[in-house]
């Protein structure tokens, strides 16, 4: 299963009372100054729960870790991406885009046919449709509170307005003309309240585009920098037709219907896309219900039972419930792939057939099918095109080009000289919130232990950690509790956490797409934002071209130990992003011109560095 990992080892959680945000945590769960690491004891951590972790908070943070960071130079752990998909990347191990994907796939088999399984336990099936461990934590209820529920928005910075003056490229049959503002969109008065109510006054340029689209009825692949509203460009229009076309809920036998799917890799994302959700469809008579892993299966089961027009689930999770009858795909009106080239890529594509392929699921031509990611490697873009129907794809900007305002700063280092220089980052950016991201799940614990040791209130958050723990980081990081989070890849992809200073890449990460999104979690809607990457010439070599692209592309200098590094492995460039179907692109200023007729002018070439 892909986004379930680590599900296995909650059966110990005790379920925590019901909290009504997540503002009221039990503080007994904060990381910080030693607290709640997972044991460097093997055999400890094999018999704890996460309560009996708690019981240890008096645990120096630092003895015993001390031993664990002197193995951790030595031992070879694999990171989420190798060992255990964490939350998407199992296998993966690629440099570059796509090439050499390989390892994960398989899926889990059986379910094809909506099995047989009727029951409303709380063990997740597993990969082979074992039963495994019941999982029983109940995530907080989400809030009803509105102003709550509206805050979530990052406030637009002091280049928002930029974002009109990036190229946009559409291909593709008839698209429609993009909206100038929320206001001309022709949008119910329920969602326009809602999206004025986030904050937002005018669309970024993928709104702009998505919207039309969207609400005519075509499918679409959606291409933007990381940060610049594509979670509103698809849940606006998609709540606004709900509304205007309403359709019964059905719920029948205690299987939902689900008019619209939303699926991304990771459950943090996935909750984020929900209270989104939740936040456009505010007032109205939409239900809304998110299903991920690390969760007790009833409680998100009864949810879903009682109907939802609009499902938000990572893949695993929402075949548990198709595979127990709990959610059929008869009623599909919208799929929606966040994140789609991960989604889309070996790791996740048999859970996307199995999702796509399955009996009950409404054909392409009669459902909208919609792909959005910062990145879309043009292999990912061929195999997409199955689940498509005549689409148009939007890119705006360069197709997995890094965010124009991300500072991308290099540091040359060895592997013995990262913990010193990560140090003296921190001393030196004092109070500010940074996120640093490592490649092993055990480098995340060690080096928010020695932090914590240091005093700094740091968080961690991967794939062998409870979800419960995993929301809690996640959260003591937004409200600013902590004001460091060591993560790896599974915070890589979407998550949009307000006022992220600097992030920090403490390992390199090992393809030129995920370092985009990395350094997406920062400068994002028009603020500025800062990226440091430790750059070791023994580990990292392979993406030095890749790497000075992505720096040229943004107008960013070039160390000169990231000079001449080969031929990049990915294809965009500076003049916009390519349509495998080599279509020819329509500039929004010439919309006026953009007829009928779609022109095949073949590929872009690859721009020369
Ligand atoms: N038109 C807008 N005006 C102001 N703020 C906006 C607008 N659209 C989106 N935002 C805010 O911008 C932030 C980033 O949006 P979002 O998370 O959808 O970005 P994204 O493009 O999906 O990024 P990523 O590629 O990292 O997933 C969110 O806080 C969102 O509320």
């Amino acid at each position: 299963m892909d986004d379930d990992w680590d599900d296995s080892c909650e059966a110990v959680v005790v379920p925590p009372p019901p909290l009504q945000n997540h503002d009221s945590v039990d503080e007994g769960h904060s990381l910080s100054r030693g607290r709640g690491f997972p044991s460097f004891n093997e055999d400890d951590e094999k018999e704890n729960g996460y309560g009996e972790r708690r019981g240890r908070g008096g645990r120096g943070g630092g003895r015993g870790r001390g031993g664990r960071g002197g193995r951790g130079g030595s031992r070879e752990q694999h990171s989420d991406y190798e060992t255990n998909g964490d939350h998407d990347d199992r296998g993966r191990g690629e440099r570059g885009r796509g090439r050499g994907r390989g390892g994960r796939g398989g899926g889990r088999g059986g379910g094809g046919g909506g099995g047989d399984r009727n029951d409303y336990e709380d063990n997740e099936i597993g990969e082979n449709g074992e039963t495994k461990k019941p999982v029983t934590y109940v995530p907080p209820e989400p809030t009803n509170d509105e102003t709550e529920i509206f805050s979530s928005t990052i406030s637009s910075g002091i280049n928002f307005d930029k974002f009109d003056h990036i190229a946009v490229k559409v291909s593709g049959e008839n698209p429609p003309r993009p909206i100038e503002s929320f206001e001309t969109a022709n949008l119910r008065k329920y969602v326009l309240d809602n999206v004025l109510k986030a904050g937002y006054r005018k669309p970024t340029p993928i709104q702009k585009n998505a919207i039309p689209i969207i609400m005519s009825g075509r499918d679409l692949m959606g291409c933007a920098q990381t940060g610049s509203g594509k979670t509103a460009a698809f849940l606006v229009p998609i709540i606004n037709m709900l509304l205007q076309d309403p359709k019964d809920l059905i719920s029948e036998n205690g299987c939902a219907q689900p008019q619209v799917i939303i699926v991304s890799p990771t459950r943090e994302l996935t909750l984020q896309i929900f209270n989104e959700a939740r936040k456009f469809s505010y007032g109205s008579v939409l239900k809304v219900a998110v299903a991920y892993g690390g969760t007790a299966v009833r409680h998100q089961g009864d949810n879903i039972a009682r109907g939802c027009h609009i499902l938000v689930a990572t893949p695993g999770r929402l075949h548990d419930f198709v595979e127990r009858n709990r959610v059929s795909f008869g009623s599909v009106r919208f799929v929606v792939l966040d994140e789609a080239d991960r989604m889309l890529d070996m790791g996740f594509m048999p859970s996307i057939e199995k999702m796509m392929l399955h009996p009950t699921m409404v054909e392409t031509t009669k459902r909208q099918t919609l792909m959005f990611s910062a990145t879309f490697p043009e292999d990912i873009q061929h195999l997409a095109g199955r689940f498509l129907n005549n689409y148009l794809f939007v890119a705006v900007g360069i197709v997995g080009g890094a965010s124009t305002d991300v500072e991308q700063i290099f540091i040359e280092v060895t592997k013995y000289e990262k913990r010193n220089s990560l140090k003296q980052l921190i001393e030196e950016n004092d109070g500010k919130r940074i996120l640093v991201f490592v490649e092993t799940k055990r480098n995340a614990d060690f080096i928010a232990a020695m932090l914590s040791e240091q005093q700094l209130l740091t968080s961690s958050i991967h794939g062998d950690r409870m979800q419960r723990e995993r929301e809690e980081a996640l959260q003591n990081f937004k409200s600013g509790k902590h004001c460091i989070l060591v993560a790896t890849a599974v915070a890589a992809r979407g998550l949009d956490i307000k006022n992220v200073d600097i992030v920090v890449n403490y390992d390199l990460p090992k393809s030129i797409d995920e370092y985009v999104h990395r350094i997406g979690r920062t400068g994002r809607v028009g603020n500025r934002g800062k990226a440091v990457s430790f750059y070791d010439s023994d580990q990292d070599l392979a993406l030095v071209a890749d790497l000075s692209k992505i720096l040229r592309q943004a107008d960013q200098s070039v160390p000169d130990f990231l000079k001449g590094g080969g031929t990049a492995t990915f294809k965009g460039n500076k003049y916009g992003g390519s349509d495998v179907r080599g279509l020819t692109y329509y500039n929004n200023e010439n919309f006026n011109n953009a007829n009928t007729a779609v022109v095949d002018q073949g590929q872009e070439p690859e721009e020369e560095w």
